[in-house]
């Protein structure tokens, strides 16, 4: 029986009782250090503007927890898993006087890439006094491109880069050749490297550091997950998605009054999304104007009973009009496509999506044309894929890169390296960079958002008769 359960059966409230339940053993999944120097005093100590008091500092001790809550009937998670707490640590292992930082932005756009850049810069040089940090141009390949530049930059430089969407260091895929990346961090006098990316980006950094290791190199690495599809498990989000959740309401809100004008009118929107529904969850539970949501993780099919387009036509027999929210990586078998489509992938290796968008919209035409001849029909359709990354973060999402940035830095003076700091249940934390790199964030659709998106739009499962 449920350890919680009150045994009595009389209907009036108890008390509050405590149950003692005891849990498995706690495990820390550290992250890597380099070999100790002498241990410096933490410059920010004697900043005139901190005062710190004794627990500014984090201590050795302090960790956070991965799971916030189990059920004590079903088992808690054996070993329970705890990570270092991000942030300042009294005493450094770096010396800032030699410290010598490269930043990298690499993998696709994202609000917030310039912000985390600016305050990177910022909070090396001011908190901590590291006078020479780089920006490395155009991802990996600017490690050792001969064409590129590293430019030195101070708080100067960066002191408006906060409000500019994109990457003022521009961004590439591919070109990831580590030996000449290592090499050319090497020729540079690196001494730490701040790498800004996606899941790909966090593979490149974790062979980085494998190499870094390899070869005995006294040099740290960082990885700041940035994903605007909010595809990377473990951290609670990653920045920028708020940001393109709030600007696909522009895209939703301009299909609903096409929608709603029209005579019989259907406006669908594709949002970013390559192997995760987030932007599309987030943005119809925001909205409350979208009567369907796809998204890849669920499977679902057009024509016939059950089928995406008599739901469509019922919706619209009953409210005149339908909003649908499809995500670019739902529906991507549906898609007819040549063998050599198949293959195509971009210079990273992605497999590259068939447009599900233009695909629907004409889908949905024919069938209607088909099925209903004599009604009108319109179906405007929106895709607003670019301009809900290509824009400066939200005041949220400028918080939260400033404190992934200060983090970063904090972690890398302590020495810490091969990590990634993240929010793991609202506490900033460490995680080793290989856990990240592996580490997918699918959309749950068994908990309760699917359920309050199925509330929301009231949508069915658009499964085949037979595979109820
Ligand atoms: N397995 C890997 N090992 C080493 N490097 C990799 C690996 N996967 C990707 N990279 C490199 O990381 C960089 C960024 O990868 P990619 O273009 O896939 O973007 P990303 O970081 O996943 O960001 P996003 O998916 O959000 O656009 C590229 O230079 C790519 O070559
Ligand atoms: O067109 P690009 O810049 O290669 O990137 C597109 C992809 O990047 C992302 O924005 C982030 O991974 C995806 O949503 C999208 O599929
Ligand atoms: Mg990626």
């Amino acid at each position: 029986m449920d350890p919680t359960t009150p045994s009595s059966g009389d209907h009036t409230a108890s008390t509050p009782t405590n149950t003692t339940v005891t849990l498995p053993p706690l495990t820390l999944r550290d992250v890597p250090r380099l070999p100790a120097a002498d241990p410096i005093p933490n410059p920010i100590s004697s900043r005139p503007c901190f005062h710190p008091p004794p627990t500014f500092y984090i201590s050795p001790g302090d960790v956070s927890l991965r799971h916030a809550f189990f059920d004590l009937a079903s088992g808690t998670p054996d070993p329970l898993v705890a990570y270092r707490r991000a942030g300042p640590r009294g005493s450094l292992a770096v010396d800032p006087a030699r410290a010598r930082a490269a930043l990298v932005t690499c993998g696709g756009l994202c609000p917030g890439l310039n912000t985390v850049l600016r305050e990177l810069v910022v909070g090396l040089q001011e908190l901590y006094g590291v006078r020479d940090v780089f920006g490395v141009a155009a991802g990996y390949r600017g490690f050792y491109g001969a064409d590129v530049d590293h430019v030195r930059l101070d708080p100067a430089a960066v002191d408006d880069w906060h409000k500019k969407g994109g990457t003022a260091l521009k961004t590439t895929r591919g070109g990831f050749d580590l030996d000449k990346i290592v090499d050319g961090i090497v020729a540079r006098g690196y001494t730490q490297v701040y790498a800004i990316g996606g899941d790909g980006t966090m593979r490149g950094a974790v062979a980085i550091f494998e190499e870094f290791k390899r070869r005995g190199l006294h040099i740290s690495i960082t990885g700041i997950p940035k994903t605007v599809d909010n595809d990377i498990g473990i951290i609670d989000r990653s920045f920028g998605f708020q940001t393109a959740v709030e600007v696909a309401q522009q895209a939703i809100n301009a299909a609903h009054v096409e929608a709603v004008s029209a005579v019989n009118g259907i406006g669908l929107v594709k949002l970013m999304g390559r192997s995760t529904g987030h932007i599309a969850l987030y943005a119809t539970l925001s909205s409350r104007d979208v009567d369907c949501c796809l998204i890849p993780e669920i499977d679902f099919h057009v024509e016939g009973k059950g089928g995406l387009f008599e739901f469509l036509y019922e919706r619209i027999k009953q409210k005149g009009h339908a909003v649908v929210v499809v995500a670019e990586g739902a529906g991507q078998d549906l898609i007819p496509r040549t063998d050599d489509q198949k293959r195509e992938q971009d210079e990273s290796g992605n497999n590259l999506f068939l447009d599900i968008g233009p695909w629907l919209k004409s889908e949905v035409g024919r069938w209607w044309k088909r099925e209903h001849p004599s009604e009108l029909f319109t179906l405007k359709y929106i895709d607003p894929t670019y301009m809900i990354r290509a824009v400066p973060a939200n005041a949220t999402d400028n918080l939260y890169c400033t404190l992934l940035a200060h983090s970063a830095i904090h972690g890398i003076m302590a020495g810490f390296t091969g990590f990634v700091p993240g929010p793991i249940n609202g506490t900033y934390s460490y995680i080793p960079l290989e856990d990240i790199a592996v580490a997918k964030n699918p959309v749950d659709v068994n908990d309760h958002k699917w359920a309050w998106v199925r509330s929301v739009t009231d949508q069915p499962d658009f499964l085949k008769p037979q595979d109820y």
